[in-house]
């Protein structure tokens, strides 16, 4: 057996093997040691060789599932290694003969079909990067779906491309020098042999896949494209050893189809994941509204990938904006999705041979519901809606089909049995009816045996080794054994508290039980096996179908967001125009809300001016203000309605946000070199469609600096990038750039003094802020009052030191008490001097309050608050 094992795992280097043996899949040597390791299971040993224990571990088989998922979370790849034969046939070659095993399967990242391995709502996709002389492409598949994809992709433009798709895994050609770039987008690299990228052979592999003379059906490739896709298909004949899961037809996606939006912008945009990494927090959780699976896979890719086509993102507009207006029909069709099963990924169990009847109900269950929202839909509707309501329909023979043959509630799998309905086949119902009747003739037969014994406690039951037979309590074992019931009863076995028989009729009627039972098995599983090949026979016009109906899901959820939070449908075109009234941040209005606060609306126009210069108080609300914008944009072109009162966008080609600071010690960059890298970029990337947010750009390093690297950045994005941005600093010296550049304006977020606190109003205003607040912002997070006071002397004797210049600065500051001196806090002030109310109060309220309803109004706050 372990030379049987050691040639299994000499045929596949870099995976785990998982050697399955009876109930259990075995694990030795070195696999033993990191798979323990990784799975917390004990460590132990099974035999020798050459003199040394041979380390083992297992997992038992119907646990195995979750211990892979655990494994290959952790960037381990596992070979499942099975019996191939009922370890009594091995027996017949004798004694020692070995259990036939081979690998059947490769799990990796990136080929993972099991329901419980996936996440339903998000897809898995294998990436392969190929280039071929100086051009290079990116494939990618979802083998759960079948989506697959490919385009031509520059080797700078990897990294923003695996930012959007996420992809588990990337084959890349042995030598690659892209493999840093797929690491750092957190997929696993797997080398192929430059052979798999051979595009010659991959043509001639990819037509006879999809049985075609020539790709040309499908679109024009590249030759580096057709080596991306031929290199996938390899893979996979390799993982999935040679049973190839259903791959839709390649579709090439532009380079200019979507909006650019590259990782760090990803990040901080918070997009599909949150800070944490799951969505939680993100703009997709907080949009997603979608019933199906499917649904929420296309709405997730959607907000990835934001269209740049206008007819695109109308289409998808015309769609939402009908279900917006007719709740009753989105509330109708929505109903019909909770009742949508993922015919997808049961389409792809089933061509792997991983599916069950389960999995053909649920094209049965979808075909059903599919009909019933055709049935809503008609041609007058917008073109999405109608077109959809095409995809949905035809499908009668089908459905009639699975409808006759299935039960309502079958089993997972085909071997359990008793999922094809009555009345389907008449050779399964006569058999059945054996089965069946035999089971009543064994239960007529225990009463009869239990009268003619006199034993009442006489039962007659079933097991795998006896097969059926009678059982006494021991205590009648002596009358049971003596004529003239020994006549009949024939003595089996005796266990500590019963004793068991059979007779000669009993056995007749097991072998007539048993093999009318077997016989209904193999019946309905060969039936199976006919319905899963219709159901495949039909996986294109079916996978449209789930299309559609995923379009459905989304469309109606984009307008139930609409309505319930009030969104409006933003004007989009080939304009240069960004005019925002009323804009909102979706993720952050959502929060407030859940407390029961109001986001305040801002506006947004760099139609004429095409920065803002955007200075504040901390906490004002700035990178809120600047990230709700890009939102909006992402939203609107992915096709939704937006946040806003109005909106009007021109095309936006990339986005670029710089927002928040975080180091990245493991790439060896420091917090700062962070910033400077990604304000490179974008520097070096923005063209003159793209719409740009910079947050304090340079506070990372010494004022001067970080001020002369923000002021030449500025004037970089106006002169040469010529694009749309928004940008926060500190350095109030900036706002004088508005007066030099023609298109840069200052704009302002405004707060309120009361006594000596700050009061965030959160309106964005044109204008310019004339201080910081941050010493006040540090006193409300709780600074030791010793250093609040001690900063505002500094800050002061700073500020003094600008204003009188001259090289005064130092001699101010020279002049400064020492800490120990000033550190002792004031006393709480409890007073207010009533002469000082008035004033304050005006400076706050509207001019039509009067001081005591305002002063009341305080009152009432402060209660609320408390
Ligand atoms: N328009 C708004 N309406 C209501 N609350 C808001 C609004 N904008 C921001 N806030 C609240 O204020 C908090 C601070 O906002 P934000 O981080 O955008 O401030 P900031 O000006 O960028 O601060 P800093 O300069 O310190 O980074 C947010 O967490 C949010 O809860």
């Amino acid at each position: 057996m372990m030379a049987q094992y050691l040639e299994i795992k000499e045929a596949h280097p870099g995976a785990l093997l998982f050697y399955r043996m009876g109930d259990f899949y075995e694990m030795f040597f070195d696999d033993a040691v990191a798979a323990s390791e990784a799975l917390d299971i004990a460590l132990t040993k099974r035999g020798k060789l050459n003199d040394q224990d041979i380390p083992m571990c297992g997992v038992p088989v119907h646990a195995a599932e979750g211990y892979l998922l655990t494994l290959i979370r952790k960037g381990f790849r596992v070979g499942v290694c099975e019996q191939l034969e009922d370890p009594a046939e091995a027996k017949k070659r004798g004694y020692k003969a070995v259990v036939k095993r081979d690998v059947v399967r490769l799990v990796t990242p990136g080929t993972l079909t099991e329901d419980s391995l996936l996440d339903a709502r998000r897809h898995n996709f294998l990436a392969a990067f190929a280039e071929v002389r100086d051009e290079s492409a990116l494939a990618w598949v979802d083998i759960s779906t079948g989506a697959f994809n490919v385009m031509t992709c520059a080797t700078n433009r990897l990294s923003p491309e695996l930012a959007r798709l996420t992809p588990r895994e990337v084959l890349l050609a042995d030598g690659s020098e892209m493999e840093k770039v797929v690491r750092e987008a957190g997929a696993a690299v797997t080398d192929l042999g430059r052979s798999a990228f051979d595009s010659t052979l991959g043509e001639k592999r990819l037509c006879s896949l999809y049985d075609v003379a020539s790709l040309d059906a499908f679109g024009s490739f590249t030759r580096a494209q057709i080596s991306a896709m031929a290199a996938i298909v390899e893979y996979l004949e390799i993982t999935q050893k040679g049973n190839l899961p259903l791959l839709r037809t390649p579709v090439v996606e532009g380079e200019t189809a979507n909006m650019q939006i590259d990782a760090a912008t990803r990040r901080s945009l918070e997009l599909t994941h949150g800070t944490t990494g799951g969505r939680a927090g993100s703009l997709l959780a907080t949009i997603d509204r979608t019933l199906t699976a499917a649904g929420a896979r296309l709405l997730e890719r959607r907000l990835s990938s934001p269209s740049r086509h206008l007819e695109t993102i109308m289409v998808r507009q015309d769609a939402i904006t009908f279900l917006t207006e007719d709740s009753k029909l989105r509330g109708t069709l929505r109903d019909c999705f909770r009742s949508v099963h993922d015919v997808d990924r049961a389409l792809s169990r089933l061509a792997l041979d991983r599916g069950g009847p389960r999995d053909v109900a649920a094209v049965r269950n979808t075909l059903t519901q599919a009909e019933q929202v055709a049935a809503y839909l008609n041609d007058d509707m917008p073109a999405l809606l109608a077109q959809s309501a095409a995809d949905l329909t035809g499908h009668n023979e089908l459905l009639d089909l699975l409808d006759q043959a299935l039960v309502a509630e079958p089993p997972m799998l085909a071997r359990d049995g008793g999922f094809i309905a009555p009345g389907y086949d008449a050779e399964l119902d006569e058999a059945r009816e054996l089965r069946d009747e035999g089971r009543g003739v064994i239960a007529r037969m225990q009463q009869q045996y239990a009268e003619l014994s006199g034993v009442n406690s006489l039962k007659i039951k079933h097991n795998n080794v006896l097969g059926y037979f009678i059982e006494t309590p021991a205590t009648h074992a002596e009358k049971m054994m003596t004529p003239p019931l020994n006549e009949t009863f024939i003595h089996r076995q005796t266990t500590a508290n019963q004793v068991r028989f059979t007779t000669v009729e009993l056995s007749d009627i097991e072998t007539r039980i048993l093999n009318a039972g077997g016989r209904a098995l193999e019946i309905e599983k060969r039936l199976f096996s006919s319905l899963r090949s219709q159901v495949i026979g039909q996986a294109g016009r079916l996978s449209a179908m789930a299309r559609a109906l995923a379009e459905l899901d989304v469309c109606c959820g984009l307008s139930d967001l609409a309505r319930a939070e009030n969104w409006v449908r933003p004007v989009i075109d080939s304009s240069r125009a960004f005019e925002l009234k009323g804009g909102r941040h979706p993720v952050v209005e959502q929060a407030l809300k859940k407390d029961g606060e109001t986001f305040v609306a801002n506006d947004c126009e760099l139609t004429d001016t095409n920065i803002w210069l955007l200075t504040g108080p901390n906490m004002a609300g700035k990178s809120t203000f600047l990230r709700q914008n890009a939102l909006i944009a992402v939203l609107a072109q992915m096709g939704a309605w937006v946040p806003a009162q109005s909106a009007h966008i021109g095309l936006v080609s990339q986005i670029f946000s710089r927002v928040g600071a975080s180091d990245d010690l493991a790439r060896g960059r420091s917090t700062f070199m962070v910033e400077m890298v990604e304000t490179a970029a974008i520097l070096n990337q923005a063209d003159d469609r793209a719409l740009v947010i910079l947050d304090e750009i340079g506070r990372g390093t010494a004022t001067y600096d970080g001020l002369s690297i923000a002021w030449a950045t500025l004037e970089h994005l106006h002169d040469v990038n010529r694009c749309r941005a928004l940008f926060a600093t500190h350095y109030h010296e900036m706002c004088q750039l508005a007066d030099k550049l023609d298109g840069v304006a200052n704009a302002t977020v405004a707060v309120r003094e009361w006594e000596g606190d700050v009061i965030f109003l959160h309106e964005v205003r044109k204008g310019t802020a004339d201080r910081s607040y941050g010493v006040q912002v540090a006193r409300l997070a709780g600074l030791p009052p010793a250093v609040v006071e001690r900063a505002k002397v500094v800050l002061e004797a700073l500020e003094k030191g600008d204003r009188e210049g001259g090289g005064k600065q130092k001699a101010i500051i020279d002049d400064l008490p020492l800490f120990a001196a000033v550190a002792a806090p004031p006393a709480p002030q409890t007073k207010i001097e009533p002469s000082k109310i008035d004033a304050k109060l005006k400076d706050i309220f509207p001019d039509d309050l009067s001081p005591r309803e305002a002063l009341a109004l305080l009152y009432e706050l402060k209660e609320l608050a408390r």
